[in-house]
């Protein structure tokens, strides 16, 4: 049964989980995070492990200092490395209510939940809207910059 603690009021404090790879922060992932954080009281972040992408180049900044610029951003309070086996470790630890998905994350909402639901976590899985258009809102386009500029 899915347990949505929905109001964040009173003393059930909602633990919303956000995830990415976060590689080269920009506005776009403070957008993001701070959406996710709106849903609920606590935002638990995890930052993917570079082992773990294979949807699109690794990433340029090593696994530990994603994790400690996510960590020290205001918004967040708790950010952990996630697994390099199974993306249903981590959320043992971290028992959401909540993941909050990024705009082109591909997760199939309705898939995810069941698996979640299968192995026993009660958590909503909802999607946050909006992406932030500007220049260089995209890890991926930061990176090209740079490339063509060094040239
Ligand atoms: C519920 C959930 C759990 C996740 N757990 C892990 C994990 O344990 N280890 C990991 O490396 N990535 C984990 N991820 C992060 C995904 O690998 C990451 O979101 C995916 O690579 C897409 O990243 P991107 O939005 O940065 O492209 C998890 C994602 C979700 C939605
Ligand atoms: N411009 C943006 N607006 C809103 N959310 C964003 C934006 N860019 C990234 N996000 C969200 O931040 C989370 C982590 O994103 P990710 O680490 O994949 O960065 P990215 O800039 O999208 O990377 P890439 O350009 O390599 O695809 C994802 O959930 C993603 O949807």
């Amino acid at each position: 049964m899915l347990v949505y603690r929905m109001q964040h009021t009173g003393d059930v404090l909602v633990r919303v989980l956000a995830t990415g790879t976060f590689d080269l922060l920009h506005p776009g992932h403070i957008l993001y995070l701070s959406e996710a954080k709106k849903m609920g009281d606590e935002l638990y972040v995890i930052v993917a492990r570079e082992s773990m992408i294979r949807h699109k180049p690794k990433p340029i900044i090593p696994d530990e200092q994603r994790l400690e610029m996510v960590s020290s951003l205001k918004i967040v309070d708790k950010a952990i490395l996630g697994s390099d086996s199974d993306i249903f470790l981590p959320i043992k630890q971290i028992q959401p209510d909540i993941i909050a998905l990024g705009y082109d994350q591909g997760f199939d909402i309705q898939q995810l939940e069941k698996d979640l639901c299968d192995k026993g976590f009660a958590c909503k899985v909802v999607r946050v809207g909006d992406s932030l258009s500007c220049p260089l809102c995209s890890s991926g386009k930061i990176i090209k910059k740079i490339l063509e500029r060094y040239k």
